[in-house]
């Protein structure tokens, strides 16, 4: 009987093509490598300079997003870039992806999106593969079961050219979520909670495997979110077991395998064997989490929404709760919040606008709150004003918007202002990652949509809540109905 392996193990197997030892790194294989426009340049310029080709352009997959205008071409035709650097920055991935034979999601295309969102959309991700792409969220693809994880430009330029990566196996972690989650109580905020129990650095050196009742309850776009969030901990990457969700989530899209039973047969088994050891077991009680939201400037510093700011423990507290403005001892609830944000890698999938939508159905943004609704990608843009929920938030004064990264990282105009408050769904809360001076609270759709009514930071359950019993009553009414008639 051979060793029991965890799922990691597993993909790390199939992935090495030459061992690590003491003195060296190990050789490791790559399925899958997406590129965007920020940290690709440098990285062509390189292989270029080398007289290098692009190993394997059939494996390279591109897409244009965190630069992009999220409003339309003006009357000139001009789409409004917010820099000539922006502008350029696209037209190199353009130039590049043409001259390399790579195929790139671009303008016009309707698989453009944020590169997190797209790569799982069309199939190319799937369970069992090795994904990298010069970004520190490509942990979000480990939802199918695969091992993927950010790397740098240079490295980059390393898998353009072989195909391959030079890699050292990271220790591994299980995060076990046991029990049900509660009502209004979503991916997000699982991640948020898991982050705050691991601490900031508390996954460094890890890859995590996600497991428990609570994560086996969650959707694959909730599993997503939670592996997204796995670098906010330092983890290298977050994994879940590939399974029936998985496997129908999957099924019937553009890039999986022509003998998709037989290759979902491969998926289940890549599951962590009985046995298998960790090298660090976390349990956490699913049923006990509360929509969660953060109060300091690190996705770690979260807790329950409507509890008290705690003392500081360090300068960095300090620092943190001074350039927010809010004060140990008081609840983050009552401050006028500014801007409210929907969407990116993190939550900007259908289910996370739907639900936004759920709560602003009938209701209205609150004056003086502005709100940014951009859909992950064109899929999702396509999906979601087919449900008409793009009517749900105009109708309630928020601004529906083209899909890109947007005010994640207010690198294409989209930026929350000096001072103003955020509540937003994306994935970092960092000092100006906003905008200069911009102050960010980072929550679930559900909470950014219950915020940007209440003007405050507002715990979603109060309006879902509202909604259940609305229903109920009107159930009632209609049954009163059918006896009187
Ligand atoms: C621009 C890119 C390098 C960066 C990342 O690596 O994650 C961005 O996507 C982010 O979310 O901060
Ligand atoms: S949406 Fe935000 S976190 Fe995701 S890739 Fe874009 S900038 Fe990075």
């Amino acid at each position: 009987m051979s060793q029991p392996r965890t799922l990691f193990d597993k993909v790390w197997d199939r992935h090495v093509v030459t061992p690590e030892t003491e003195a060296t790194p190990g050789v490791l294989y790559i399925d899958l490598h997406l590129v965007h426009e920020v940290t690709s340049p440098q990285a062509f310029t390189e292989i270029e300079a080398r007289g290098l080709k692009v190993r394997r352009p059939d494996r390279t997959f591109a897409t244009l997003d965190h630069s992009t205008p999220t409003l339309p071409a003006g009357p000139d035709g001009r789409k409004p870039y917010v820099t000539a650097e922006a502008e350029a920055q696209v037209h190199r991935l353009e130039a590049n992806c043409a001259a390399h034979g790579i195929e790139l999601a671009g303008w016009g295309s309707g698989d453009r999106g944020v590169v997190h969102v797209m790569g799982p959309e069309l199939g190319l991700t799937q369970p069992g593969m090795t994904v990298v792409c010069g970004d520190s969220h490509t942990a979000t693809h480990g939802a199918f079961g695969a091992l993927a994880f950010g790397i740098g430009t240079s490295e980059v330029g390393h898998v353009l050219a072989t195909q391959c990566l030079l890699q050292r196996k990271s220790k591994a972690m299980r995060v076990t979520v046991t029990g049900q989650l509660t009502p209004g109580v979503s991916g997000k905020d699982v991640a948020l909670a898991v982050i705050a129990e691991l601490g900031f650095g508390g996954g460094t050196g890890f890859v995590i495997e996600y497991a428990g009742e609570a994560v086996r309850s969650l959707d694959m776009e909730g599993r997503m979110t939670l592996c997204n969030m796995s670098i906010e901990a330092g983890a290298r990457a977050g994994m879940i077991a590939p399974d029936a969700t998985a496997i129908d989530w999957l099924r019937g899209r553009k890039h999986v395998p022509a003998d998709y039973e037989a290759a979902a047969a491969e998926w289940l088994a890549l599951a962590t064997d009985a046995g298998a050891v960790f090298d660090k077991e976390v349990v956490i009680d699913g049923a006990a989490i509360r929509p969660m939201a953060t109060w300091g400037t690190t996705p770690d510093a979260g807790s329950p929404i409507g509890s008290k700011v705690p003392e500081p423990k360090s300068d960095s507290d300090r620092k943190a709760l001074a350039y927010m403005g809010f004060e140990a001892g008081e609840t983050t609830t009552t401050q006028a919040v500014d801007v409210v944000f929907i969407g990116s890698c993190t939550n900007g999938r259908l289910p996370d606008l739907r639900a936004a939508a759920e709560v602003l159905r009938g209701r209205k943004v609150k004056a003086g709150v502005r709100m940014l609704v951009v859909p992950g990608s064109e899929a999702v843009r396509r999906d979601a004003e087919a449900e008409g929920l793009h009517h749900v938030f105009t109708e309630a004064g928020a601004e529906w918007r083209i899909p890109g990264c947007s005010m994640c990282i207010a690198m294409n105009g989209d930026f929350v202002a000096p001072g103003q408050l955020a509540v937003s769904t994306s994935n970092r809360n960092f000092e100006g990652r906003q905008g200069k001076g911009a102050r960010t609270i980072l929550a679930s759709p559900a909470t950014a949509a219950a915020s940007a009514v209440a003007g405050v930071l507002t715990d979603p359950r109060v309006y879902l809540e509202e909604a259940a019993s609305l229903k109920q009553s009107s159930a009632a009414r209609e049954t009163v109905g059918s006896y009187n008639a």
